[in-house]
């Protein structure tokens, strides 16, 4: 069995003339919760985006599960693929239930009775009451439209999660209830998580393992143990004196 779940093959990212990540090789082994941490624009969106398809390398390749993802169908890969970004990108118009449904409805895999079945699970696993599914964004808080985003992005049962600094917009002991669901889901679902933060100790807490970007490139990829005991460089230490 194919023990990768994301391989970066020296993938190369350039926006007009500005090189973005530069020759990146990285393995993620199936089940693995990485943290990506790194100043903004070092190119760590990009990198999730290249993932799901969003964006496709100039130089290099990226396979999910062995598959090269530029020659992979998008919608297939979108629902092995879970995203959920800051902000969550909740379609406004569209019910709760209508946007947890959204990825599924694509491939049509949910009738109706399936779909609010499923959507009542979901709300349950992220922690919300079933009457949320009738709402609309607008009427929830940041919290828990942050949750109906995690909700969405494992509608489509996938494999890997991509998360893009999820939990930004919420208070402490809001960000650390939804770290705390988001690593159990981790363990129960054997999920692979990617996981995109500016905060060390979030990086820290969650990661199995941490990858420490520096301008498109890694600085250190490491459990969080061996990043604390035996930081690679002035970079890393200066990321860690900010805990
Ligand atoms: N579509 C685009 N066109 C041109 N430049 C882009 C585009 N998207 C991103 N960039 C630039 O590429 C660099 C890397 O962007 P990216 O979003 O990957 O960084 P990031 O590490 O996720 O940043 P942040 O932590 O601020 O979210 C940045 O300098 C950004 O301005």
């Amino acid at each position: 069995m194919e023990e990768l779940a994301i391989r970066f093959d020296h993938v190369s990212k350039r926006y007009g003339e500005t090189p973005v990540l530069d020759d990146l090789c990285l393995d993620v082994r199936k089940g693995t919760f990485l943290t990506i941490i790194g100043r903004s624009g070092c190119g760590k969106t990009t990198a999730l985006k290249l993932v799901n398809g969003l964006l496709t390398p100039d130089g290099g390749a990226v396979y999910v599960d062995g598959a090269d993802v530029a020659a992979s169908d998008p919608i297939a890969l979108r629902r092995r693929v879970g995203y959920a970004i800051q902000g969550v990108g909740l379609f406004p118009h569209m019910t709760v239930a209508k946007n947890i449904a959204y990825v599924p409805s694509l491939s049509r895999r949910w009738d109706r009775e399936t779909g609010a079945r499923r959507v009542g699970e979901l709300l349950e696993t992220v922690g919300l009451e079933p009457e949320m599914a009738g709402r609309y964004p607008g009427e929830l808080s940041g919290g828990q439209r942050q949750r109906v985003g995690i909700a969405r992005a494992l509608a489509g049962e996938p494999d890997i999660l991509l998360m893009d600094e999820p939990f930004g917009a919420v208070d402490g002991i809001t960000r650390r209830d939804l770290q705390d669901q988001l690593q159990a889901l981790w363990r129960r679902l054997g999920l692979t998580v990617v996981f995109v933060t500016h905060d060390i100790r979030e990086a820290l807490r969650l990661g199995s393992l941490v990858l420490v970007m520096e301008a498109g490139r890694i600085a250190q990829l490491a459990p969080p143990e061996e990043l604390c005991a035996h930081p690679a460089g002035g970079f890393v230490r200066r990321l860690l004196s900010d805990r």
